[in-house]
């Protein structure tokens, strides 16, 4: 097919009366309408640029660029080492040169332009000699309706070439699709679907915009390709007449922000494993259930039954049925009946749409982003985007550009071109600012200044961008004290916490169970899984130093282990969780001698003990005098069993890496 193609597009030049060997004259190809065209494709310039700097990056030959062109072919931009750059200039393979191929001959761009499918045109295979130095890789961009956008193509010298090229072109143009169809529908119902579900998220998913009215409107390439239809085909369909689903049912499906995929069946009888994007205030009266009615069934009492295990009583009062909504959304989704957690939810929807910045200050994985998430799903902003920035997981360098965006140029060296920043993306909606502890001091100024003039100036940009923002912070920091270290700018301080609230460890929680239960239902929401009293104890019991998420990780490890059985037990938990958690049970209690079908613990859904009483039932000669040293030790521990393998501490501990290291400094520093 290739030589095939090659040969046509020769036979086209030939019929062009292009020559292969005189010198092309490019004196008349660079346009001066350069910036028009840039202008009318500044759309995709913003959602190319990203993506053309990571695929740099992963071609890694310092003889070669990127480069994007608009859908007749002329160069909008391109990326690359300045050594191939400049001798790439010389055959016009720079910004507002036309390499369609009237003008260039047999080129990846101009045959993928004629071939609407991915290109290599090799060395000798370019029509016109001055070319064969190259060898090009060429994927079109296509809009969800199919309509081509342009090409992004990868050239190098023809020694750089490397067969997974190609491969690379063709995923990175996918990606760009992905963004342009999130974008155009982002007030739409999407579905992101793959016939393996640990494929949704990642290039190979399929997604499709759905209206209102259950009306297909557009998809991604991976999608028809999936669904084996053209874009028109599909656009004749319903979600109901492929999908055999209706609109109410996602929605109810995805009121829960952990909920699991969907299952569907096309009419060919394939199964499709599906998740779903939507603006919640703006879908949720499409859904069957109420809030009230979901709530009901997170809210039903959750007392531990003499006999038949944790779930008993409430799955007595309303059975959880298959399908059932796995209940509310927002905010209402965090009120599961723990007083400060109730206490801080009030303040919060106090000030929504006040436009009054919240700081949510808490440990590691006590639900600060989730908070925020909510905050900006039940606000008037829900429509708009919320994006998160980690200040923590970005290196200091790249912090500004990542928030401010650049210009085209503003880095030394033509590899950096410009880029939209977190702040001009959040616009309308609201700007995420976990970590805001560790932004480094001189950053702290320039965001201040956002802050005050409602605008953004992009770095080596003389323009700022207005912007209209939600601000949420977060922070396991004292900002206080860093503010007399002189780390932390008071000003900025007082500009992010207009309220601020504080979420409550997991152990001084008193919802532990409707947590446990509510995540159990997630994880498992056709078959609902009971705990045994033994396990119930040792949840109970447990410090939790990674919190909810740690939590959860605990329980759908559980869950998993536990296959078809409908009651998880002490040998569905992992070893290392169960040696913590039984060093943390009270001194003289022991699990194993708990009469078997009988409580643990008293107190229906009682909070964990507090520190104090919650020693280590075998005393060590150094036993840890407080919360945070047992914590520190835990870490300790966790990072040895691990090897010193930071990431599976991490997973195993349900803590951030980031957390992991920053605990082990404080550790050193107390050591030391
Ligand atoms: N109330 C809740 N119910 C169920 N799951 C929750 C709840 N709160 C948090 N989680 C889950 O716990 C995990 C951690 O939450 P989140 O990322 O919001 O915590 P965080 O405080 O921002 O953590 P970090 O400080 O490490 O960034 C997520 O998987 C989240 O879905």
């Amino acid at each position: 097919m290739h030589a095939e193609s090659i040969l046509q597009s020769h036979e086209r030049c030939a019929a062009l009366g292009l020559s292969r060997v005189d010198r092309p004259d490019h004196a008349s190809l660079i346009r001066s309408d350069l910036a028009l065209a840039r202008e009318r494709n500044l759309r995709l310039h913003l959602h190319a640029a990203p993506v053309m700097e990571l695929l740099l990056e992963q071609t890694m030959a310092s003889q070669s660029m990127v480069v994007l062109t608009d859908a007749q072919g002329t160069v909008l931009h391109s990326v690359g080492h300045d050594a191939f750059l400049q001798r790439a200039s010389k055959v016009a393979l720079a910004p507002g040169a036309n390499w369609s191929e009237q003008n260039k001959g047999t080129n990846a761009i101009g045959t993928t332009l004629i071939d609407e499918a991915p290109t290599v045109v090799h060395a000798g295979e370019h029509y016109m000699h001055a070319n064969g130095f190259l060898t090009c890789s060429a994927a079109p961009i296509f809009d969800p309706r199919g309509n081509m956008l342009g090409v992004l193509d990868v050239s190098g010298d023809l020694h750089s070439y490397h067969l997974h090229t190609l491969g690379l072109v063709k995923m990175s143009a996918r990606m760009i699709e992905n963004h342009w169809l999130s974008d155009d529908f982002r007030h739409a119902l999407r579905l992101h679907f793959h016939s393996r579900p640990e494929f949704i998220g990642t290039l190979m998913e399929g997604i499709v915009a759905v209206g209102r009215d259950g009306r297909l409107l557009g998809a991604n390439r991976s999608a028809l390709d999936q669904l084996q239809m053209s874009g028109a085909a599909l656009r004749m369909n319903s979600i109901a007449t492929l999908f055999s689903l209706t609109v109410g049912a996602v929605v109810d499906h995805f009121r829960s922000p952990m909920a699991p995929p969907m299952s569907m069946e096309l009419p060919g009888g394939q199964r499709l494993h599906m998740r779903a994007a939507f603006n919640w205030p703006t879908w949720h009266s499409l859904g069957s259930t109420t809030i009230d009615d979901a709530l009901d069934v997170i809210d039903a009492p959750s007392p531990m039954a003499a006999t038949g295990g944790f779930f008993a009583a409430a799955a007595g009062s309303r059975p959880a049925t298959p399908g059932a909504s796995p209940g509310p959304s927002g905010l209402r989704y965090l009120q599961t009946g723990d007083a400060q957690m109730e206490a801080a939810i009030t303040k919060v929807r106090r000030v929504l749409n006040r436009d009054i910045p919240v700081m949510v200050l808490g440990e590691t994985g006590t639900g600060k982003e989730l908070m925020a998430r909510a905050l900006h799903q039940d606000s008037d902003r829900a429509r708009y985007p919320f994006v998160a920035v980690n200040c923590a997981s970005i290196p200091e360098s790249l912090i500004e550009a990542e928030l401010f965006g650049y210009e085209d140029g503003a880095f030394t060296g033509a590899r950096r071109k410009g880029a939209v920043g977190k702040i001009a993306q959040a616009n309308g909606g609201t700007l995420f600012l976990d970590e805001v502890g560790d932004m480094p001091l001189a950053l702290q100024a320039r965001l201040l200044r956002v802050l005050q003039e409602r605008q953004v100036m992009p770095l080596g940009s003389t323009k700022s961008i207005p912007v209209d923002l939600a601000i949420v912070s977060a922070t396991h920091r004292n900002l206080r004290d860093m503010i007399s270290a002189q780390t932390f700018r008071e000003d900025l301080y007082y500009r992010l916490n207009g309220l601020v609230v504080r979420l409550p460890p997991l152990r001084e929680r008193s919802d532990l169970m409707t947590i446990v239960r509510k995540i159990l239902r997630a994880e498992s929401p056709s078959r609902p899984l009971d705990l045994d009293d033994e396990v119930v104890e040792l949840l109970k019991a447990y410090r939790w130093p990674g919190n909810i998420r740690q939590l959860a990780n605990v329980l759908r490890t559980a869950a998993v282990m536990a296959g078809s059985d409908m009651v998880i037990n002490r040998t569905h938990l992992s070893d290392d969780f169960l040696e913590d958690a039984q060093r943390e049970l009270p001194s003289g209690a022991s699990v194993a001698s708990a009469a078997p079908g009988q409580p643990a613990h008293a107190a229906p859904g009682a909070a964990a003990e507090p520190a104090a009483s919650a020693a280590p039932a075998t005393p060590a000669a150094t036993e840890p005098a407080t919360l945070q040293e047992m914590e520190l030790r835990t870490i300790q521990r966790a990072v040895e069993e691990a090897g010193g393998n930071i990431s599976i501490a991490s997973r195993r501990l349900g803590i951030s890496r980031n957390t992991i290291y920053r605990k082990l400094r404080l550790l050193d520093s107390k050591q030391g």
